[in-house]
């Protein structure tokens, strides 16, 4: 049985009492800053001295210092880079900066469960894993709920990790939605998993596919793009609230038939066999060898993949539709 934790379980003041530097301001880093700050948490945002970043974070209000400034001042420094840059940036701005009873904090695990960072002995290293977007964790947060997060805890010299972590996730507003207990393995192994099987690499690739389906066979893109993506967002909706049950409730019958009628026929037993397969390269550290060597290379074969697939056609149909929808957020908003 999990453990999870709530906001009784945390007491605030725990982080309100420390510096926090929070290196980087993209989708993680803008939603841990300024959610930390409006909780009464003292933050200071680090970015390289030509971030373009550095002008959103002051006129949110932040603090900003270069990376290496704000790493030394930090009691509680947390790692917002991007998983690749991370160890060369640890090495040169952060290492230097930290003092024995310091805490080192990631949003994700894949650095230390592979080894590319292999922080100082006598540093606490704790990890606060939104399970959803930075975009969402900030939007929640201001809406007075939050994403849930899992909690796990590396080093911890000075006997109190876990408070601190426990408070810092209350001051992120992941404790009001609950946070759970892990490790740094099962946290990096389950969240690559999730996010190539179903969240990111599964669900788009379904997606494409049954819009190419519809619009070869002769259909409206328009009709294709509202059926298997604009309303997936509804129905994901209703997991959401109450699992596929809720989902399986509020369709016609002749939807629920079809799901278990055909649903196990398209999505069969041969693509279980190749989530074990992806599985498999997570936890023998295959995958993380091939994007760690992709990026030592320059990023050729993702830069392709990502040109490529940006220039799907239902990604052309749906900036147009999108556009008729001033409720949705419009290209340049963040
Ligand atoms: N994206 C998400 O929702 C989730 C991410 N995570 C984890 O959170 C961490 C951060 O990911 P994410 O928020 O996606 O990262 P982003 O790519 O959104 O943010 C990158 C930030 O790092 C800065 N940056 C990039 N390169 C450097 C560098 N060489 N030196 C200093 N600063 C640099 C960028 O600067 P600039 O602003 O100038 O571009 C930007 O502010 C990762 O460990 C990730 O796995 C965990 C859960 C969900
Ligand atoms: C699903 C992708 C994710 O793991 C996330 C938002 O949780 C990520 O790495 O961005
Ligand atoms: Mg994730
Ligand atoms: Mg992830």
């Amino acid at each position: 049985m999990a453990t999870l934790y709530y906001d009784d379980d945390a007491d605030l003041t725990r982080i309100q009492q420390r510096t926090v530097a929070v290196l980087g301001y993209g989708s993680q880093g803008h939603a841990h800053a300024r959610n930390l700050a409006e909780s009464g948490v003292p933050v200071v945002v680090g970015l390289p001295e030509g971030s373009r970043s550095r002008e959103r974070a002051r006129e949110a209000g932040l603090e900003v210092a270069s990376t290496r400034e704000a790493a030394e001042r930090g009691d509680v420094v947390v790692v917002l880079l991007p998983d690749t840059v991370q160890p060369e940036v640890f090495e040169r701005d952060v290492r230097p900066g930290l003092a024995p009873g310091n805490a080192l904090v990631f949003g994700h695990g894949f650095n230390i469960h592979y080894n590319q960072i292999v922080p100082p002995a006598d540093v606490n290293v704790f990890m606060i894993a939104p399970k959803g977007p930075g975009h969402i964790v900030r939007r929640t947060y201001t809406e007075g709920t939050g994403v849930p997060a899992l909690l796990a805890v590396h080093q911890d010299p000075t006997g109190d990790t876990h408070e601190l972590g426990r408070a810092y996730a209350r001051a992120l507003g992941a404790t009001r939605a609950g946070l759970i207990e892990t490790t740094f393995a099962e946290e990096t192994e389950t969240d690559l998993f999730g996010e190539q099987a179903v969240l990111c690499g599964g669900v788009s690739s379904l997606v494409e596919k049954a819009f190419e389906t519809l619009t070869e066979a002769g259909y409206q893109p328009e009709v294709a793009y509202f059926e298997v993506l604009h309303e997936l967002k509804l129905i994901v909706d209703l997991f959401y609230e109450g699992g596929l049950s809720r989902m399986r409730y509020s369709v016609s019958d002749t939807a629920e038939f079809g799901d278990y009628h055909s649903g196990p026929y398209i999505v069969d037993g041969t693509v279980k066999e190749r989530m074990r397969e992806a599985l498999t390269a997570i936890q023998d550290g295959s995958f993380a060898r091939t994007w760690i060597l992709e990026n030592q290379a320059g990023q050729p074969g993702f830069q392709a993949m990502r040109r490529r697939h940006a220039e799907h056609p239902i990604e052309e149909v749906g900036r147009g539709l999108r556009g008729m929808m001033p409720f949705l957020p419009q290209p340049g908003e963040d």
